[in-house]
């Protein structure tokens, strides 16, 4: 018996070798089907290690094509190799999305103190600015899902750190965008535009055949051998397939099937824990969206959510909505929507796969539309309830 069976026995997994390993921070040791833009973007920023500025890079894919995941892996050997000479640091515009949190991160990697709100964006940038020349060397800055930042607060700070150069004498910056949302340029002023745009990178999606790759790999690294067969890799691969090409989410239901195995001690992740998990997490999904939802748009669902449960086979068609929704926009006590933003606000729920819409003709008393639900009840209702004005009006 290894001293890692021997281990194992007593830590009791089953499945797990290193569940960590799958977790989404986790950069694994190789990222098969990225060579060519590994190697673009190795390209791109190798001047560094002869000293001259990188050219700024522009990276955009779909989500889960690994755009995170080949800037860490190539930063992280490129500062190796450096020697203390290169540095990077890594900001997500999700987590710090507003200008003046971007730019507190980037203090704090600098070293300086930057108080948690009250100095002027200017005064921010001033300090940043001479705490960069302190260090001699290239700085290469990454923010990740950065249109984020720029919806929310344009591109001051891109503007900054495409601009700083010209005022620093020993150290040079270049930028890394990563984004997955193209639109966001348009908010972009054209010289940034163009400064951030040195370089671009595109990842396509992965298909089904390079996910199970990525995944058997990742499988090997983090499970026990024969835990998890090539069925339920393809299984996986297929679903994510299907979603885009979206690797994250293969982890993501490969990582809770295999919980779900784990919790029922099985020896090992079957094709069944697969379905279990996938409906985990379209419940997840669909829970999130609810909840994030306007008043308006969660009071349109629930009328919908009510009818599908009061009214037996009967169809629900625009009218009854409409009928049920000034009832409970009543019951909270507030204006109703026009029946035109209702109409509206049935094609976004429409669009979003909550409910299902088709439009059917009444013979001569003209057209109208059925709605019904395209996700369970009870998903819904924990959306719903989940709002403290929905869940008074629907509650009881
Ligand atoms: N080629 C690959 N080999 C192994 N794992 C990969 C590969 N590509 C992506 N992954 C993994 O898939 C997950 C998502 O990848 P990553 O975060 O890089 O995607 P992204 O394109 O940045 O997505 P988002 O736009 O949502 O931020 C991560 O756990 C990452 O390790």
């Amino acid at each position: 018996m290894s001293l890692e069976e021997i281990f194992d026995q007593y830590l009791g997994s089953r499945i797990y070798k290193a569940r960590e390993k799958l977790l989404p921070d986790y950069v694994p040791e190789d990222l098969p089907h990225r060579d060519e833009q590994i190697k673009r973007l190795a390209l791109t920023l190798a001047p560094a290690l002869s000293g001259s500025r990188p050219s700024n890079v522009f990276i955009y894919g779909l989500t889960g094509t690994g755009k995170t995941a080949v800037t860490k892996y190539v930063l992280r050997r490129l500062a190796e190799k450096g020697g203390g000479r290169i540095e990077y640091v890594y900001i997500n515009c999700r987590q710090n999305n507003t200008s003046y949190r971007v730019l507190a991160e980037l203090g704090k990697f600098l070293g300086v103190k930057i108080p948690f709100t009250g100095l002027a964006l200017g005064e921010v940038m001033k300090r940043i600015t001479q705490a960069l020349d302190r260090k001699h060397r290239i700085l290469i800055v990454v923010l990740d899902e950065v249109d984020n930042l720029v919806k929310r607060n344009g591109d001051d700070v891109l503007y900054y750190l495409t601009r700083v150069n010209e005022q620093l004498t020993n150290t040079r910056v270049s930028v890394i965008g990563i984004t997955n949302d193209l639109k966001f340029t348009e908010f972009l002023d054209a010289r940034v535009k163009s400064s951030l745009g040195e370089e671009e990178l595109v990842f396509p999606p992965y298909n089904a055949i390079q996910l199970e790759d990525i995944l058997r790999r990742r499988a090997k690294e983090a499970f026990h051998e024969g835990v998890v067969s090539d069925a339920v890799i393809k299984k996986v691969a297929a679903i994510a397939a299907r979603q885009n090409g979206d690797c994250r989410l293969a982890l993501d239901i490969l990582l809770k099937a295999a919980d779900i195995a784990e919790r029922e001690r099985a020896s090992e992740v079957t094709e069944a824990h697969v379905d279990k998990a996938r409906n985990e997490i379209e419940k997840n999904l669909t829970v999130d969206v609810i909840k994030t939802m306007p008043l308006h748009v969660k009071l349109v669902l629930a009328s919908i959510y009510l009818l599908t449960k009061e009214g037996g086979a009967k169809t629900i068609t625009t009218g009854l909505i409409y009928d049920k929704y000034k009832e409970l926009v009543t019951k909270v006590g507030i204006e109703p929507v026009t029946s035109r933003r209702i109409t509206d606000i049935l094609n976004e729920l429409d669009m979003a796969g909550i409910i299902n819409a088709r439009v059917i003709s009444l013979g001569r008393y003209g057209r109208t539309k059925v709605v019904a639900l395209g996700v369970p009840l009870k998903n819904v209702e924990e959306g719903l309830l989940s709002d403290i004005v929905i869940s008074a009006v629907i509650g009881g």
